[in-house]
This record gives structure tokens, sequence and C-alpha cells, in this order.
């Protein structure tokens, strides 16, 4: 592979491991952000229900108050952590504004 450098056998046999580590790591992270847009539609049907608004700020504050810290036990930065945060609520809110759409017949 063309952007895999040269390396002794020992230590290629260890990147590759860590790689196939990083695949199934990644596919577990793209099931567990899967299952919790699933929480977030049923959130979304209740709130297209009851004319509540699909933003609610301050419980994302609490959100990302608890992931800092659970990702600071991890070693993250809080600054990551924020960020990524940030992209998956994005993502609630594309799905909720979505539902709300649909449900008011728009
Ligand atoms: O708790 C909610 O009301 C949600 O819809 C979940 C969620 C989230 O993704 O964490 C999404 C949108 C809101 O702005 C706040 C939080």
């Amino acid at each position: 592979q063309e952007t895999t450098p040269k390396a002794p056998d020992s230590s290629l046999n260890t990147l590759q491991i860590n790689r196939k580590k990083i695949d199934s790591l990644d596919k577990q992270l793209m099931r567990l952000i899967g299952e919790r847009e699933i929480a977030v539609r049923e959130i979304g049907i209740y709130k297209a229900k009851n004319n509540i608004p699909p933003l609610q700020a301050g419980r994302f504050r609490q959100v990302l108050e608890k992931s800092i810290i659970a990702g600071e036990k991890e070693g993250l930065s809080a600054n990551f952590v924020t960020e990524m945060m940030n992209a998956i609520h994005k993502e609630s809110l594309r799905i909720e504004d979505e539902i709300k759409l649909k449900f008011h017949g728009k």
C-alpha cells in the first residue's frame, strides 16, 4: 500500500492489528451514534405532536457538560468533545426538523 511506510515485520504486524481495531471501533461508533439518533427520532415525534421546538438549548448544554466530563476521563480534550457533540447535535436537529415538517404536512 502506498500510504503505508516500510516498517520491520513486528511493528508492521502491530500496525495491522491496530488498524483492524480502529476499523472495528469506528463501526461500533457509527452503530452507537445511529442508536442515539433512533432515540432522537422518537423525541422528535413527541415534540412534533406536542408543538415543542426541536432545539432545546438548556438540555443540550447539560448533554455537552456531561460529555466533556466523560471525555476528560478518557483523555479527550474539551475542545474535541465540544466539536464532536456539536456535530451530533446538528444531525439531531436535522432529523427533528424533518419530522416536524412531515408532521405538519409540509
Ligand atoms: O433532549 C432533547 O430534547 C433532544 O432532542 C436531544 C438533543 C440531543 O441530540 O442531545 C437534540 C436536540 C435538542 O436541542 C437537545 C438535545
